[in-house]
């Protein structure tokens, strides 16, 4: 399976770049934001619209030619700057970054008006998106990681725009497939529930142990 792989790089150097993709990608972010809610005149958007194509032309000078992809380092450190929920260097997004305790996963993060679904409310196909990021952490922090299956979820009450939290925990672990739960909740409550199957392909049933609990640190 392509798209998981090694790519040494010495710890302070890892950092600082962290610190530039982190920096580009909440840059980013806050443009995303900025757009959906101004209020400037046209003449301000359109030349806006020019400074933005300009940056969009200095990053497209080099590029690579897939996805990002997860990349590990021999210092336990891994990169998903692409992932749709976690990647730092990806605007899209939040991003969500997970803690892990004993027995569960969670993340406090919050949600700007990008992410609108309903007036005020958080779009449903984004807390889908973030209960199976927050689902599948459970279980790749079980040592149990997998595919997502199935995932249902029973959206009790509108979420509202801004701070919330995400917590996942492991129900139990069938052969290949890992039972997961967790939940998001504002200051109103619980808002969201879910449960999902994940379970690990057969590509990855093949490959040696020690492979697989490195992704499985992922
Ligand atoms: C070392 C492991 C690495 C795993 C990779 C994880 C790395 C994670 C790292 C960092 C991420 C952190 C978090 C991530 C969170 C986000 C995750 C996503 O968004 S994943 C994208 C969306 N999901 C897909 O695209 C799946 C597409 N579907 C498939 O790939 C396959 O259908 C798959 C893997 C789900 C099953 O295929 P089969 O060929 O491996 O499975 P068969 O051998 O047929 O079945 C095994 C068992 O599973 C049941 N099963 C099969 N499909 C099922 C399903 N869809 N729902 C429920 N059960 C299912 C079967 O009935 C069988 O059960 P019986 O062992 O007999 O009890």
């Amino acid at each position: 399976m392509s798209g998981y792989f090694t790519e040494e790089i010495p710890a302070e150097e890892l950092t600082r770049q962290m610190e530039v993709a982190r920096g580009v990608g909440d840059s980013v972010r806050a443009l995303v934001a900025a757009t959906v809610v101004t209020d400037v005149d046209e003449d301000d958007v359109i030349e806006a619209q020019r400074l933005i194509d300009a940056a969009t032309a200095i990053l497209e000078r080099r590029r690579i030619d897939s996805s990002f992809g997860i990349r590990f380092n021999s210092d336990g450190r891994q990169r998903n700057w692409g992932n749709a929920v976690e990647g730092i260097r990806n605007p899209v997004a939040p991003p969500v970054e997970f803690e892990a305790g004993d027995d569960r996963v969670w993340a406090e993060f919050s949600l700007g008006p990008q992410y609108e679904g309903p007036p005020g409310l958080v779009h449903g196909g984004v807390i889908a998106l973030i209960l199976d990021q927050v689902l599948g952490h459970a279980a790749v922090h079980a040592g149990a990681p997998g595919m997502t299956g199935t995932l249902s979820i029973r959206y009790r009450q509108g979420t509202k725009l801004g701070s919330m939290r995400t917590e996942a925990w492991i129900d139990r672990t069938e052969g290949v497939k890992t039972f997961a739960k967790g939940q998001i909740s504002t200051a109103d409550g619980i808002c969201a529930e879910a449960e999902g199957i994940f379970i690990m392909p057969r590509w990855a049933r093949e490959l040696d142990i020690d492979r697989r609990s490195r992704i499985g640190d992922a």
